[in-house]
């Protein structure tokens, strides 16, 4: 796990980590200058070679010093473009100012013809999680011409002008993408700013997660190599109890279609038994649908017992809240509660003390606004999540693009596979299905929710490779075993 920590800890992180490997701090920003120049030659070379560096006074304008000195080492024809004083830039600018060869053409701003720029890369090296304000003077003038430019913008650890964990004021720098150090800023994660952000890439610099987790920081960014640790393992001679037995309710009406992604998706993620809780005409779709589940009658809802999992609401449609809390009593057990069993709750809020604790809810942004009501924006909406999760004893799984995981415990998890074909009808309902799988598999609720969240969006980024904007949620489910073969999880 990549702990989040905040932009104010950054220094003090930088500093500490550099005592304790015996480097200097000029030495930890070659590193990170090293990373970003390896990823940029996968994608750029022999693509474009006019590269234009904006560097600002702090170490982020250091980086881009040095960044420039890399990729000229390597051909590229680069360009500093320079705004502060020598005297008045950070240390290790300054040694990184004295280190850039001749071949490098320098501009002190505003002496700078943009013409020149307009069909190079432009790097956005003016200012990392040391901004203290919202861009002024000669650095938003800047940065409303490169905002016009159409050449590839990428910035280094952030957009200037995005603060690391509070929402942007005013204008910030529109990249094509982040390369973030280390791990990736709070504000990088959020809905309001991915238009500065674009793709985002983190490059590792070395420093381990365990000396990250001295500090303390309650968010963190979840990892294939996380993920793969927290599987079961099954026996040669497991059989398919051993797998679980679950049970899954919604799909009335004419949203039957919801449950049966669900089901198909929890037989898919290596449920060994999955039954479904249909009425009238639904059993018979459902069967044709998904021939290896079983459909259930209404008696079933006496059998509660029997099941190591349920996943409520997809396609569930209007129901009396007694259906809810009836459930909720009759069994102790965590429990999936998605879609319109979220509607129940957020209608009926004397139910949220009856959930059964280390249930998990997966609400979307509109079902989760209904729960707790409007947010002015994700930062609020993310300490919205965790309150209410503390304070039932759930798991509170707030979907979109890095779909936080919220815990009882006060910790926030974010994904960190998934991509935007995913936004299609259904592909929740698949995730339910996915969650309420692992959950009956043996699964802890945070594994559960982690492993769910994250084969989920891997499998949504293998389908995408083929179908793209023709993505369904029925690719999604076709590609889960993908995502296991990919994981090596057996
Ligand atoms: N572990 C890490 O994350 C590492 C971080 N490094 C880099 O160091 C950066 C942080 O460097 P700094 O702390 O020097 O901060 P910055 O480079 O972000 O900028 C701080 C400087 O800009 C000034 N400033 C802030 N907001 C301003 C505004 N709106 N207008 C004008 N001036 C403004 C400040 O007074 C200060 O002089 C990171 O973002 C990253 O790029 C790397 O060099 C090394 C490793
Ligand atoms: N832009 C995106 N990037 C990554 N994942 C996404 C994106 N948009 C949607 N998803 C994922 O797709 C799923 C959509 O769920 P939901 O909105 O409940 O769909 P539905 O109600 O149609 O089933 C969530 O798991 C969400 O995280
Ligand atoms: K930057």
């Amino acid at each position: 796990m990549l702990s989040i920590l905040p932009g104010k800890k950054i220094a003090e992180l930088d500093k500490s980590y550099a005592r304790e490997v015996g480097i200097s701090s000029w030495e930890l920003m070659e590193r990170a200058a090293e990373s970003f120049v390896s990823w940029f030659l996968k994608g750029f070379s022999g693509v474009q070679e006019k590269v234009f560096i904006f560097s600002g006074p702090g170490n982020n304008g250091g980086d881009g010093l040095a960044i420039a000195r890399l990729l000229s080492e390597k051909g590229f024809a680069v360009s500093v473009v320079l705004f502060s004083s020598k005297e008045n830039s950070s240390v290790d600018w300054q040694v990184n100012f004295d280190k850039l060869p001749e071949g490098i053409s320098r501009y002190q701003y505003p002496e700078i013809d943009f013409e020149l720029a307009s069909s190079a890369i432009i790097i956005d090296a003016l200012f990392g999680v040391g901004i203290n304000r919202a861009l002024g003077g000669e650095y938003l003038e800047v940065v409303n011409t490169l905002n016009q430019l159409s050449g590839k913008k990428i910035s280094i650890d952030i957009p200037s002008g995005l603060p690391s964990d509070s929402l942007v004021e005013g204008v910030a720098f529109l990249a094509d993408m982040t390369v973030s150090f280390q791990f990736p800023k709070l504000s990088l994660l959020i809905p309001e700013h991915s238009k500065y952000v674009g793709d985002l890439h983190i490059a590792d610099i070395g420093i381990p997660d365990s000396f990250l987790d001295q500090f303390g920081s309650n968010k963190s960014f979840v990892q294939a190599s996380d993920i793969q640790k927290m599987h079961k393992r099954f026996d040669n001679f497991s059989h398919k109890g051993d797998f679980g037995r679950i049970l899954l309710i919604g799909g009335r009406g004419g949203k039957v279609g919801a449950i049966i992604l669900s089901t198909c998706s929890a037989m898919r993620t290596g449920s060994g038994l999955v039954h479904v809780w249909a009425e009238g005409a639904s059993k018979d779709v459902i069967h044709i649908s998904c021939c290896e589940a079983m459909v259930e009658g209404e008696k079933i809802l006496d059998e509660l017992d029997k099941f190591d999992a349920l996943g409520i609401g997809p396609g569930l449609g209007e129901v009396p809240q007694d259906l809810l809390r009836n459930i909720f009593q009759s069994t102790g057990k965590p429990m999936v509660l998605d879609a319109d069993a979220l509607n129940v709750l957020s209608k009926h809020p004397e139910l949220w003390d009856l959930i059964p604790k280390g249930s998990i809810l997966t609400p979307h942004l509109k079902e989760f606004e209904r729960l707790t009501g409007k947010s002015s924006h994700h930062f609020e909406r993310l300490d919205k999540a965790s309150e209410y999760a503390v304070q039932h004893k759930v798991y509170l799984v707030l979907k979109g693009a890095f779909t936080s995981i919220s815990t009882p415990d006060g910790k926030q998890y974010f994904n960190s596979t998934g991509n935007k074909h995913m936004a299609t009808a259904g592909s929740g309902d698949v995730l339910t299905g996915m969650i309420t799988s692992f959950l009956g598999q043996g699964y802890d609720p945070l594994n559960a929710s982690l492993c769910g969240v994250f084969h989920h969006g891997l499998a949504g980024e293998i389908a995408s490779k083929t179908k793209a904007r023709g993505m369904i949620a029925t690719d999604i489910i076709e590609s889960i075993p993908s995502s296991f073969l990919e994981m090596q999880i057996d």
